[in-house]
C-alpha cells in the first residue's frame, strides 16, 4: 500500500500566503483497477498563478493546484509502463493514481537535460514566453524588447528568445545578483528596479529611443511608468500582474487610456493555454534551443516536499533565480 502526502488549502489566502493557510495530509491510496497507473512525483512546480487561481478554482480542503514531473511506479495501463515519465496536473502531492487521461508523456528526452525543465523552459513557462513574444508582441529583428521579472521562469526565456529573434533586450529584476545573471545570459541592458532612484530614468537610460515591445509580468505602478516609454505603435503582452496578486485592495491608476491613445499602442492579455493545439510544435523548438545552448536554464531547487509552502512563499517574495522547482 502506498501512502500519499498532499498539501491542502486549509484556508483561502488573505494577503500574503501564510504557512498556516496550508495543511499537510496523508492518505492511503487504493489498489489499482484495470487501466490505472500509480505515479510518484519527482519534481513539482510552484508558480505565481497558484495565488490568484486558488481563490477562483479551489475550495478550502482541496489539494493545492499544480503540476509535476512524475514517474510510473506501478501500472495496469499498457500506455504507461513502469519507469515512464509524464507531466501531470495532479497538485501538490507525492503520489497519485491516474486513468491515463490528461497526462503528457515526456518526449524523447536527451540524457544531459534535466527532466525538471519540463516544468520550466521546456514546459508551461517556456511556452508562455514563446507565444507571448511571437503571437502578441510579434517581435521583429531590430525591435527593443523590455521584460519584467526578467530573471524568473518566463522572463529569462523571453529575453533569450528575443535575442534569438535579433532584438535588443532590456530586463528588470529585483536584486543585483539577478541583474548580473541577466547580463551573463545575453541581455543587452538590465537593472535592479528596487534600487534605481527613478524607474523612468532607468528605462530611458537603457533605451533612449523607447521600447517597441513590453512583455509585462508584473503590472501595477511599474507598468504605468513603462507605458510612457513605449515607442509609437508599440506592442504590449500582458502576461502577469504579480505585483498585485497579494493585494487585499485592488491597486488604483494611473490609467492606461491616455498613453494608449497618444502612442497608438497595442496591448493584449493572454493565457498560455490559448495555443494548446501548438504546444508540441513549440516544445520541440524550445528543447532544440536548449540542446543547442541558445537558451540557458537556471533552476531554483528546493529539496523536500515538506518545504513546498516555503518555496511558494519564497517565489512570491522574489527569492528564486530561474524556475522555482521542488525536488521530492
Ligand atoms: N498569462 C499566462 O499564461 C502566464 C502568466 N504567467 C505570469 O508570468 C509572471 C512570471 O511568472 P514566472 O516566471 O513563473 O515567475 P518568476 O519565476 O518570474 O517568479 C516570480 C518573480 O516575480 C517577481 N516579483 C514578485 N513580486 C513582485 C512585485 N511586487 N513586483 C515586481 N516583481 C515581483 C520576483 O522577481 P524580482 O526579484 O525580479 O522581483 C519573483 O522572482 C507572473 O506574473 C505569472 O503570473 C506565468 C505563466 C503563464
Ligand atoms: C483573477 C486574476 C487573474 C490574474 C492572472 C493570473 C495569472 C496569470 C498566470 O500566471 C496564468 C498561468 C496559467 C497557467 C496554467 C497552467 C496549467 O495549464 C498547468 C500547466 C501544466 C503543464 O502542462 O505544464
Amino acid at each position: 500500500m502506498v501512502r500519499a502526502k498532499s498539501w491542502t488549502l486549509k484556508k483561502h489566502f488573505e494577503g500574503f500566503p501564510k504557512t498556516s493557510d496550508l495543511e499537510l495530509k496523508e492518505v492511503e491510496l487504493p489498489k489499482l483497477k484495470d487501466g490505472d497507473v500509480l505515479f510518484e512525483s519527482v519534481f513539482l512546480s510552484v508558480d505565481p498563478y497558484m495565488r490568484p487561481y486558488s481563490r477562483i478554482y479551489m475550495k478550502e480542503g482541496d489539494i493545492m493546484i499544480g503540476s509535476q514531473v512524475a514517474r510510473v511506479v506501478e501500472s495496469k495501463n499498457p500506455t504507461y509502463p513502469v519507469g515512464t515519465y509524464v507531466v501531470a496536473n495532479s497538485g501538490w502531492t507525492t503520489h497519485f493514481i491516474s486513468d491515463g487521461k490528461d497526462l503528457r508523456l515526456l518526449p524523447s528526452w536527451p540524457e544531459n537535460i534535466p527532466r525538471s525543465l519540463a516544468l520550466g523552459t521546456i514546459g508551461m513557462p517556456g511556452l508562455t514566453a514563446y507565444f507571448g513574444l511571437f503571437e502578441i508582441c510579434k517581435i521583429r529583428a531590430g525591435d527593443t524588447v523590455l521584460v519584467t521579472a526578467a530573471a524568473g521562469a518566463v522572463g529569462s526565456v523571453v529575453g533569450q528568445i528575443a535575442k534569438i529573434g535579433g532584438c535588443k533586450v532590456v530586463g528588470c529584476a529585483g536584486s543585483d545578483k539577478k541583474v548580473a545573471y541577466l547580463k551573463q545570459i545575453g541581455f543587452d541592458e538590465a537593472f535592479n528596479y528596487k534600487t534605481v532612484g527613478s524607474l523612468e530614468e532607468a528605462l530611458k537610460k537603457a533605451s533612449p529611443d523607447g521600447y517597441d515591445c513590453y512583455f509585462d509580468n508584473v503590472g501595477g505602478e511599474f507598468s504605468s511608468i513603462v507605458l510612457n516609454q513605449m515607442k509609437k505603435f508599440g506592442r504590449i503582452a500582458v502576461c502577469g500582474a504579480i505585483s498585485g496578486y497579494n493585494d487585499t485592495v485592488p491597486q488604483k491608476g494611473p490609467y492606461v487610456q491616455i498613453p494608449m491613445i497618444f502612442k497608438e499602442l497595442y496591448m493584449e492579455g493572454f493565457i498560455v493555454s490559448r495555443w494548446n493545439d501548438r504546444r508540441e510544435e513549440a516544445l520541440k523548438i524550445l528543447l532544440r534551443w536548449v540542446v543547442e545552448g541558445k537558451i540557458k536554464c537556471e533552476e531554483h531547487v528546493t529539496e523536500g516536499f515538506e518545504k513546498m509552502p516555503a518555496a511558494f512563499m519564497g517565489l512570491l517574495k522574489g527569492e528564486n533565480l530561474g524556475k522555482a522547482i521542488i525536488k521530492v
